[in-house]
């Protein structure tokens, strides 16, 4: 026991041996959580003797969950790591077990982006939708909203009607919307296909229907953990409510300065008021930083302490002095990218490699200048997201590939029976779909039915057939990734890259194949190609990352959990960081919480930058307000912008918020809501438009509804 509790100081000591009852741990940046955590899962394990598969260890992202899985591997020995997931896998979990309670097979479908969009591009053609009714993103957030907000009861409709009524309900949609969202739904089931939402709300419909198998999983969960728990929202707050019932051991790790997903549903209050809603539950403040040097932390205290909103708390540094955080302003963004090339070469020169180097920044577009300035310096960089790695065409086609043996889904079908050329092209697709359409059949079975018609003449289809068959009958029991190598070969796709010299694509397939080997290896239990695919479903873009020597350049929202020796933090700018769309206090507020993440990722050395000149539409840049808020005594500035200029900022600033309204109350009327104004008298709010930052009234002496500014306050009746 003594050597596991050595590495950890008293608060984290508490935090792996206080085991029983609820325990809340609210850890500051960099304080060593992960670490807790799962030292914490090793101590239950190894010295309580408490079965790997009884414990839940939740986590935020995938990356996170193999990074925790890999440490407890380490710590414990065992290959078996229980359950350490996202919500979202964990659920896969539970209903790969237990989803016959509503009529699924075992062998449902995860849907991830790419697959609703290919389900919504069938309902788009089939209803002569356009994407000038909407686009496919703006349909996938319509579908969530209503799924999350509208119409909460949605998974009803999906588990109890048949699929021709759902069918029917679809046909008989009229708007846009309607059409759809039915359409979706009725796409879903059809295949058994289930999206993030569903994973979530199928889980726990059936454990609140089923007594016995929520009694199962509540028993078998001894012990609950959760990590990054300021960002959780309502749904994965109910699912962890039901979970812990039974045992009643919860343990939850969070930092209120890094909630940063309330845009997402996260709620903060779940943190905050966690003691309250569980009654005996024990505090254990982790404050202690391992991570950042004194004077980065010295930053980001001096930054987050502007918020008004927030449990009061700072950084204690345990690393001896560092470096002074740099502060830049440069003429232009260009000027401001070449900055940075300057400093990274004389890091470099110091012997720090790129690859411990990173350039954070608000939004994507930020990167142009700075990827300019990198290119013309020959500093090697790398950029997180973007095209992810698992949304790639030839990784998509492999997984389709896998898919199809185990589904013979139509989604697969589409992406790669015609994937090398097998002559199955549009007009054989049509005839196929209209086939399966009357039938009501896949359309592979469609091809298996009618490949000897002669419209089948002179293409591969029969060998399309035999070679699914093939593998079909065989891959139960065989590795996955052996399965992969050999269809990739024998389906003739690999051959085909090669032909045209696409080393980068077979690059990464071999990437593929090593991530589908070392899954099987660290996953603990026998991995079947169906857990392996939901697994993939599940995959962000963050998850596949090439380890060369070059500079890493990502969204703060992606850095969120990493940590790396040297960042650069860009683009502070009045209108980037914090971006142009914060209208509100409260936004305002998670705003800089963002900013407190981006600072507190940065070990040794941090840069801050920022560029004079105009924006896109021809307004002035001007400085950040996170870097005045941080102010002169921790910043040390290399070319600091002139007094004039700070001042301007300083209005600006005062001006820009005035408006706003400072509650989050002041400005939701609801839709219903009655109000008074001083001259129009009494009406009802339709809606508030955050954009135009107003409300649309309709006043009751009025035929038409008016828009009535923020600024204007109306009276609630
Ligand atoms: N007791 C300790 N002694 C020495 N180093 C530690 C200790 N605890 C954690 N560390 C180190 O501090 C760093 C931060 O730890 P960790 O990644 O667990 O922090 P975190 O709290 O999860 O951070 P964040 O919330 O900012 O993502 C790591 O490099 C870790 O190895």
């Amino acid at each position: 026991m003594m050597d596991l509790l050595q590495g950890l100081n008293d608060a984290q000591r508490q935090a792996v041996t206080t085991t029983e009852g609820c325990v809340r741990v609210i850890a500051g940046a960099g304080s060593g959580k992960t670490r807790a955590l799962s030292y914490r899962f090793a101590f239950l394990v190894n010295e309580l003797g408490i079965v790997p598969g009884h414990i839940l260890c939740v986590t935020f992202t995938n990356k996170s969950a193999a990074e925790m899985r890999r440490r407890i591997h380490n710590l414990t020995g065992d290959n078996d790591t229980g359950y350490v997931n996202t919500f979202h896998g964990f659920c896969v979990s539970v209903l790969q077990e237990d989803c016959h309670a509503v009529q699924y097979p075992k062998n449902f479908l995860v849907l991830d982006n790419a697959d609703i969009d290919a389900m919504l591009q069938m309902i788009y053609e089939e209803r002569g939708l356009t994407l000038r009714n909407m686009t496919f993103s703006a349909a996938r957030d319509m579908i969530e909203m209503r799924k999350l907000v509208h119409e909460p009861e949605y998974y009803a409709d999906m588990i109890t009607m048949s699929l021709e009524r759902l069918k029917r309900k679809y046909d008989e949609a009229a708007s846009a919307a309607d059409i759809i969202f039915y359409g979706y739904l009725y796409q879903e089931k059809k295949c058994f296909g289930l999206d993030y939402n569903d994973l979530i709300k199928f889980s726990l419909y059936i454990f609140k229907e089923h007594d016995d198998i929520r009694l199962k999983w509540q028993r078998r969960l001894e012990y609950i953990m959760i990590d990054e728990f300021q960002d959780i929202d309502l749904l994965q707050y109910e699912l962890m409510s039901v979970l812990w019932g039974y045992h009643k051991n919860l343990f939850i790790v969070g930092d209120p300065d890094q909630t940063i997903y309330t845009w997402r549903g996260a709620n903060v209050k779940y943190l905050l008021e966690f003691d309250k809603a569980f009654p005996g539950t024990k505090t254990i403040v982790m404050m202690d930083n391992y991570r950042s040097t004194p004077q980065i932390l010295a930053a980001a205290n001096a930054l987050i302490d502007n918020n008004v909103c927030r449990m009061a708390k700072s950084l204690r540094p345990t690393l001896p002095d560092g470096d002074a955080v740099v502060c830049h302003f440069a003429e232009s963004p260009q000027a401001e990218g070449l900055w940075m090339a300057g400093r990274m070469k004389a890091l470099r020169e110091r012997g720090v490699p790129y690859k411990d180097m990173a350039v954070l920044y608000r939004a994507h577009y930020v990167t142009r200048t700075v990827e300019e300035a990198l290119l013309k310096e020959h500093i090697p960089y790398v950029i997180y997201s973007g095209v992810q790695f698992f949304s790639r065409k030839e990784i998509k086609d492999a997984l389709s590939y896998l898919r199809i043996i185990a589904y013979k889904d139509d989604l697969s079908f589409r992406r790669i029976a015609n994937v090398p050329k097998r002559n199955l092209g549009k007009r054989r697709m049509a005839f196929l779909q209209e086939y399966a359409d009357t039938r009501g059949c896949s359309l592979y079975e469609a091809l298996v039915e009618t490949m000897d018609d002669g419209l089948f003449k002179g293409t591969k289809a029969r060998q399309f057939a035999a070679l699914v068959e093939s593998f079909a009958a065989e891959y139960e029991g065989r590795p996955v990734s052996e399965v992969l190598s050999a269809i990739l070969d024998t389906s003739g796709y690999e051959k085909v890259l090669r032909t045209e010299g696409s080393q980068e694509r077979l690059d990464n397939l071999a990437e593929l194949k090593q991530a589908v080997y070392e899954y099987e290896t660290t996953c603990g239990e026998e991995v079947t190609l169906e857990h392996y695919l939901s697994h993939v479903a599940l995959l962000t873009n963050a998850d596949a990352a090439p380890d060369d020597d070059k500079v890493k350049l990502m969204t703060v929202h992606a850095a969120k959990g990493l940590e790396f020796p040297y960042v650069f933090l860009c683009g502070l700018n009045e209108g980037i960081f914090p971006s142009r769309k914060v209208r509100t206090m409260q936004a305002m507020e998670e705003e800089r919480r963002l900013a407190f993440v981006a600072l507190t990722r940065a070990e040794r050395g941090l840069y801050l930058s920022e560029a004079d000149g105009q924006h896109f539409d021809g307004a002035v840049r001007y400085p950040s307000r996170f870097i005045l808020d941080m102010g002169p005594d921790v910043l040390a500035y290399d070319n600091p912008p002139p007094d004039s200029l700070v001042r301007a900022t300083r209005d600006y600033i005062e001006y820009s918020s005035k408006y706003w309204p400072d509650r989050e109350g002041e400005r939701t009327f609801a839709s219903g809501q009655r109000v008074r104004h001083a001259v129009f008298g009494e009406g009802t709010v339709i809606d508030a438009d955050m954009d135009r930052q107003a409300y649309v009234v309709q006043f009751d002496a009025m035929d038409t509804a008016r828009m009535i500014s923020f600024r204007v306050k109306l009276k609630a009746l």
